[in-house]
C-alpha cells in the first residue's frame, strides 16, 4: 500500500519505521529541516534489542494530497484542528487517527472522507531527534473502523511486520472508551504527583484516588463490565510500572498535554448526562494550572 504517516513526533517516526518495511510510506512532517534530515540520512529505530537504520521518503506538510491508499495522522490531539483544512479539502484516500483521548470524535463528523479508522496504539515510543526513534514498549495496535468498508483493516492486519501487528476491535466507542479509562486514571493522577504509573497501585493512599477516580470515569462512560475494565487498567498500570505517562513528561518539558482529549470530553459528557464528576474536574483543574505554571 502507498501510505502517508501526518505527524514526524514519537508515534510517526515508529509507525514510518516499520510500515516502510512492507508498504511505500511517506512521512509528512511540520519542519523543512526534519524533511531535509530524514530525505537525507535516513531513519534510525533504537530498542533494547536492536538499531535498525533504513531509507525513508519525507516531505513538508505542505505537499501532502491525498493520492494515495491511506493516510495516517501521528500528531497529537491539539495539533488535529490545524490540520482539519487540508483533510477537508481532499475527500478520497482513507484516513487512519491514532490520538489517545476521544476529543477528536467530534471533528470525525466533520469530515467527506468515505473511509475513517480509528486506532489504539499500545507501543511506547519516544522521539530522540528528528530522524531517530526509541522503542520503548512492545504492544499491539488495535484498529476499528469509524466508517467504510473493512477491506483496509485487513490489509494492515495482512501485513506481516515483526514487534509491530495490528488487531481488529469490533466497535470503535469500547475501544477508545478501554483507553480512555486508562489515561484518565493514570496520565492526570502520576502528572500532578510527578510519580511512575506503578507507584499507582504500590502505595496504598494513590491507590485510593486511583479506584476513586476509575468509578467516577465508569460512571461517565456507563461501562457495564466493570470488573474486567478494572483489570485491564490495573494491568496496564503494573506493565508500565516504571514508565512515566506522557502527561508527566509533557509538563516536565514545558508541552501542552491532551487533558482537553481525555479530562475535558469526560467533563462535557459528566455535564451532559449530569452526572456530578467532582474529582475529574479537581483533576483537570490542577493539570490546567499546571500547563499554565510551567508555561506548557
Ligand atoms: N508516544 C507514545 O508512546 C504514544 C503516543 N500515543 C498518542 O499518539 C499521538 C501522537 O503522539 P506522539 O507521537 O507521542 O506526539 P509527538 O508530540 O511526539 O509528535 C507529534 C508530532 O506531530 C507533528 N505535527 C503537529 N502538527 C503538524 C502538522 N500540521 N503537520 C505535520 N506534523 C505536525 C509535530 O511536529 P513538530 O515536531 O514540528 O512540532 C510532532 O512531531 C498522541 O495522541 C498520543 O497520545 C499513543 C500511545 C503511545
Ligand atoms: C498507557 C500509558 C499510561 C503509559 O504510560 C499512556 O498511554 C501514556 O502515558 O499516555
Amino acid at each position: 500500500m502507498k501510505i502517508s504517516i501526518i505527524g514526524g513526533g514519537s508515534i510517526g517516526l515508529l509507525f514510518a519505521h516499520y510500515l516502510n518495511k512492507y508498504h511505500h510510506v511517506t512521512l509528512y512532517v511540520r519542519s523543512e529541516q526534519q524533511a531535509r534530515l530524514l530525505s537525507s540520512s535516513g531513519l534510525i529505530m533504537q530498542s533494547d534489542q536492536t538499531e535498525d537504520h533504513q531509507t525513508i521518503q519525507a516531505d513538508v506538510i505542505h505537499n501532502w494530497t491525498d493520492e494515495n491508499d491511506l493516510t495516517i495522522l501521528a500528531v497529537k490531539q491539539y495539533h488535529l484542528s490545524d490540520l482539519m483544512e487540508k483533510l477537508g479539502s481532499q475527500t478520497g484516500s482513507p484516513l487512519l487517527f491514532l490520538q489517545n483521548g476521544m476529543g477528536h470524535l467530534s471533528i470525525l463528523q466533520e469530515l467527506k472522507q468515505k473511509e475513517i479508522l480509528l486506532g489504539v496504539v499500545e507501543h511506547g515510543a519516544l522521539k530522540v531527534n528528528g530522524n531517530t526513534v526509541i522503542h520503548s514498549g512492545f504492544g499491539k495496535t488495535k484498529l476499528a473502523k469509524y466508517k467504510g468498508s473493512n477491506e483496509l483493516v485487513h490489509e494492515l492486519l495482512s501485513s506481516p511486520i515483526v514487534n509491530f501487528s495490528f488487531t481488529l476491535e469490533n466497535n470503535y466507542l469500547f475501544m477508545l472508551q478501554e483507553k480512555l479509562v486508562v489515561n484518565a486514571v493514570i496520565n492526570p493522577i502520576t502528572a500532578i504527583l510527578k510519580i511512575r504509573n506503578g507507584e499507582l497501585v504500590e502505595n496504598k493512599d494513590f491507590y485510593i484516588v486511583f479506584q476513586q477516580m476509575f468509578h467516577e470515569v465508569v460512571k461517565v462512560l456507563n461501562i457495564k463490565d466493570i470488573d474486567h475494565t478494572f483489570s485491564y487498567l490495573e494491568s496496564v498500570c503494573r506493565q508500565t510500572a516504571a514508565n512515566r505517562s506522557s502527561m508527566v513528561k509533557d509538563i516536565e518539558e514545558g508541552r501542552p498535554t491532551e487533558i482537553d482529549a481525555i479530562l475535558g470530553y469526560l467533563l462535557d459528557e459528566a455535564r451532559r448526562k449530569k452526572i456530578h464528576t467532582p474529582l475529574t474536574a479537581s483533576l483537570f483543574h490542577l493539570i490546567k494550572g499546571l500547563e499554565e505554571k510551567e508555561g506548557n
